[in-house]
């Protein structure tokens, strides 16, 4: 199999302005196609950012918009897109949700933050998911989860335990915690075996820095990329025969005790 080449759009998100923020995802996504990756993966909550107070006025009913936008993107320059997520309202609550197209346009996954972040007043204002996020394109078996999900490792496991390939991660991270949010990662690579892809973004939003340094890292935890604080479009290629080595030297998925734990 070729190598599977991954771009991450790193960028500053403009609170409570999601016209804005459309436009710009579209301009981010028309220069990411010059690359010509497999896939193209997004950041969390980028049509709001953490407006969480305007949700009522600015969340994307039933996640209309949006995925007509995303369909419409991957089909124009056949792309697969993991769609970070966005702040979306249905049945008169709030979520935080991922959407994943393949280049032909077809919704592969829709998933609701699991974890929510109290922190950041997730909790107050978000309905937490219910379901788990493992999808499938251009021969790859993926999982996605959002930010705060990362420190849940059981969570990672259960969506990776399939033999997933890829473990995609959108987030908005700040920078206080940013070497925490490195070795999670880090550590999510390793015991999953898996190649890590994960987009933070840049800029200020309400009390909150965002330094970026979304980051690709292989199956032994070694960081391939690191787009550090720049807005941009950051591009690498997996290459699944490292992961079947890797899998195959150390077989913690055959040799997990599944009788104890
Ligand atoms: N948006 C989030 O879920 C942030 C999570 C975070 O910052 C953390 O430390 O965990």
């Amino acid at each position: 199999m070729k190598n599977f080449k991954v771009a991450l759009l790193q960028f500053d998100i403009a609170l409570a302005e999601p016209d804005k923020n459309y436009q710009k995802v579209e301009q981010q996504i028309a220069l990411a196609a010059r690359t010509h990756p497999d896939v193209i993966v997004l950041p969390e909550m980028w049509n709001t950012g953490y407006a969480l107070d305007q949700l009522k006025r600015l969340a994307d009913q039933d996640g209309v918009r949006t995925k007509a936008f995303l369909q419409q993107m991957a089909q124009q320059y056949q792309l697969n897109i993991v769609g970070g997520s966005v702040a979306t309202q249905k049945n008169e609550h709030f979520f935080n949700t991922s959407y994943v197209f393949d280049k032909s346009g077809e919704l592969l996954s829709e998933y609701d933050k699991v974890h929510l972040f109290g922190l950041m007043e997730e909790d107050q204002w978000i309905t937490a998911g219910q379901m788990g996020n493992s999808f499938q394109f251009a021969g790859i078996s993926a999982a996605g989860v959002i930010c705060y999900d990362i420190r849940f490792p059981e969570w990672e496991r259960k969506l990776m335990a399939n033999g997933q390939q890829v473990l995609f991660v959108s987030a908005q991270w700040p920078q206080p915690r940013i070497a925490q949010w490195k070795i999670l990662l880090q550590a999510r690579a390793i015991e999953n075996q898996a190649f890590v892809v994960a987009v933070n973004r840049v800029g200020t939003a309400n009390a909150d820095y965002f330094n970026g340094h979304s980051l690709v890292i292989d199956p032994l935890g070694k960081i391939m990329l690191d787009a550090q604080n720049e807005e941009g479009i950051f591009t690498a290629e997996l290459d699944f025969s490292r992961l079947k080595k890797v899998r195959g030297e150390i077989p913690v998925f055959k040799d997990r005790r599944v009788d104890l734990y």
